[in-house]
């Protein structure tokens, strides 16, 4: 791993009303990282998530991403264009619903090589040829490829929004509770595909979740955050087995309770 993080934020804070979803935040992830950011419904999470990626403006605070050149940028002064193309080239965001993330009226090859061709690509038999590729790498039969994502399973779905995701290489993909919503035992398959691809990819991820166990098998660093305020961060396995903070001594305690 590079010493110059990837993206790094500093005092991110962001009010609603009464409620300070974020409070004086900061982050930053290295290439090839996994960053996961745990802590109960309403901590920020998700609030965190989409202001690091330029989806939501914070009240106060700084979001900087490094390129390949390493020429760093502000994340929140880039026109809307240019956060667009960064979305769709540099960085993938996988959602909780995959049908955030996918067309359903579009066949799943054409999901794949759609993001493919927002890079630039455009033979069609190349575009069909990593399509079946993409289709296989995440455990769907590549028979299915003039298929809707609609008449795929919910696992199906979550295992296509990631090839359409990552067929296009990203440094940086952002996933906001990639396993919520799905049966356990599909998410354990999915967590398993996760882990292989992100390692295969060297890619860098911040993962936000609440599943204490996903955490704990893909990522390298752990935040846990609570009331908008990271209150503990660490190497996973040294914040899950010693946890300092009260806060956190309780979230691991339930889970291992549970
Ligand atoms: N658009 C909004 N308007 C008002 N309050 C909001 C809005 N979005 C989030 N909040 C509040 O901000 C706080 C942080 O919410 P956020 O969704 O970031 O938490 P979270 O940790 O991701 O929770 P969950 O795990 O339930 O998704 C919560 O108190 C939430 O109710």
């Amino acid at each position: 791993m590079s010493d110059a993080p990837l993206l790094e934020a500093r005092g991110l804070s962001l009010r609603y009303g009464p409620i300070a979803a974020l409070d004086e935040v900061g982050i930053e992830i290295h290439p090839g990282e996994v960053v996961a950011i745990v802590g109960e419904s309403g901590s920020g999470k998700t609030t965190l998530l989409r202001v690091l990626s330029g989806l939501l403006r914070p009240e106060a605070g700084s979001v900087t991403y490094r390129d390949p050149e390493g020429t760093p940028h502000a994340v929140h002064s880039m026109g809307e264009a240019a956060l667009r193309r960064l979305h769709r080239s540099d960085w993938g965001f996988v959602h909780q619903n995959p049908r955030d993330g996918l067309r359903m009226g579009v066949s799943a090859g054409g999901n794949i090589g759609e993001r493919l061709m927002a890079t630039g690509a455009r033979h069609y038999g190349g575009l069909r040829a990593a399509a079946t590729e993409w289709l296989q790498r995440v455990e769907i039969d590549p028979s299915r490829i003039d298929t809707l994502p609609g008449k795929f399973s919910g696992g199906m779905q979550q295992r296509l929004q990631i090839a359409r995701t990552l067929v296009t290489h990203p440094r940086l993909v952002f996933m906001d509770e990639p396993t919520g919503g799905l049966d356990v035992s599909v998410q354990a398959r999915l967590l398993d595909l996760l882990r292989t691809l992100v390692a295969e990819l060297g890619l860098a991820v911040l993962l936000v979740t609440h599943d204490i166990a996903a955490a704990r098998l893909l990522a390298h660093r752990l935040l846990v955050m609570r009331h908008g305020k990271v209150v503990e961060q660490g190497l996973t396995d040294r914040v899950l087995d010693d946890p300092q903070h009260e806060y956190t001594q309780l979230l691991v305690a339930s889970v291992l309770a549970a």
